[in-house]
């Protein structure tokens, strides 16, 4: 038999997830699964629930959450030898990469496209002995997303950071830095740099189109020096995905960018503060078995043709 792990983060999004837990627990019991679970504790608990996972050699973990238990899983496993599959029930506020995996943010609708078993191994990024799976950036921007208090971010949701970035729009500066990625080099004054896994990012679906996530490739999105004027008219272009041929705009796939600042530049991983660069991304190929929806294996199959 099977053996699954479920890790939540019992204070996730609207604290939901406690109450359903019997049901999902007999679900996955049904389907021939094992099951037991663990319930985090605190910041940083997801990572050692993660590892404890693979020492007992769990063959799933299914993590209920925001990306940052998704995260913490990921950091729990990414660097053991033995990986045990993941699944994602998302419950959090921000569920960027669950979204991008096409998993409902319904409960049962999440445990009924885990059990369709579509198992897929995609790409994760490392940056500094850091995982991330969606996207890791950088530059005043990409700031916004910790500057929301997490109560703010339970009742309001994903409408606290819109409301936080346009309070913050006004003082945004560039940022002077040198960014060598597979070989290149480019030394620009910028506004943000993104690392993109994933094509799901905050609410634009459409920032890295082309972002596929098992060729071994990152996107890398780079908004040049802009004024308020122009940085509004490329994010009303970048919710269509029409931005990249802007000329405040560089892109690029690349699997191995350093990225180097003289000025203090926060580094930000899947939407959490993630340190201060410099910092070398590596897109790490294949790295993990995560289940995905059909529709999801439907759009990569897209993105190749
Ligand atoms: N019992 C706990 N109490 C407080 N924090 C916790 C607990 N368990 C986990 N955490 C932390 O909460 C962070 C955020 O969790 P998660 O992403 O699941 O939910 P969220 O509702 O989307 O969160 P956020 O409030 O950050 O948007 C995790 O990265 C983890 O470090």
């Amino acid at each position: 038999m099977k053996r699954a792990r479920i890790i939540y983060n019992p204070t996730s999004g609207r604290e939901v997830f406690k109450r359903e837990l019997a049901e999902v627990l007999k679900r996955f019991e049904q389907a021939g699964y094992e099951t037991s679970t663990h319930a985090t504790t605190c910041e940083g608990d997801g990572v050692q629930a993660a590892r404890y996972a693979v020492e007992q050699k769990f063959d799933l973990i299914i993590a209920a959450g925001g990306d940052g238990t998704v995260n913490e899983v990921v950091q729990g496993i990414a660097e053991q030898d033995y990986r045990p599959q993941l699944a994602i029930i998302p419950v959090g506020t921000t569920n960027d990469f669950a979204r991008a995996l096409g998993i409902p943010r319904e409960i049962q609708k999440a445990v009924d496209v885990i059990l369709e078993h579509n198992v897929r191994s995609l790409d994760i990024g490392k940056v500094n002995d850091q995982y991330f799976m969606n996207i890791a950036g950088g530059g005043k921007l990409t700031e916004l997303t910790y500057e929301v208090p997490s109560k703010l971010k339970t009742m309001l949701g994903q409408l606290a950071y819109y409301l936080k970035g346009i309070e913050m729009l006004p003082s945004l500066k560039p940022t002077k830095v040198k960014i060598e990625y597979d070989g290149k080099v480019l030394e620009e004054e910028i506004m943000l740099f993104l690392v993109s896994n994933t094509n799901s990012v905050g609410g634009f679906e459409k920032l890295a189109p082309a972002a596929k996530m098992d060729d071994g490739y990152f996107d890398l999105v780079i908004l040049k020096k802009a004024n308020l004027a122009e940085f509004i008219r490329i994010a009303t272009l970048a919710t269509r995905g029409a931005h990249l041929e802007d000329k405040h705009i560089f892109y690029t796939k690349a699997n191995r960018i350093k990225v180097h600042s003289e000025e203090k530049m926060q580094l930000n991983l899947d939407g959490e503060y993630g340190g201060l660069l410099p910092g070398e991304f590596v897109n790490l190929y294949r790295h993990i078995e995560f289940f995905v929806s059909k529709e999801f294996i439907e759009k990569q199959d897209q993105i190749t043709e």
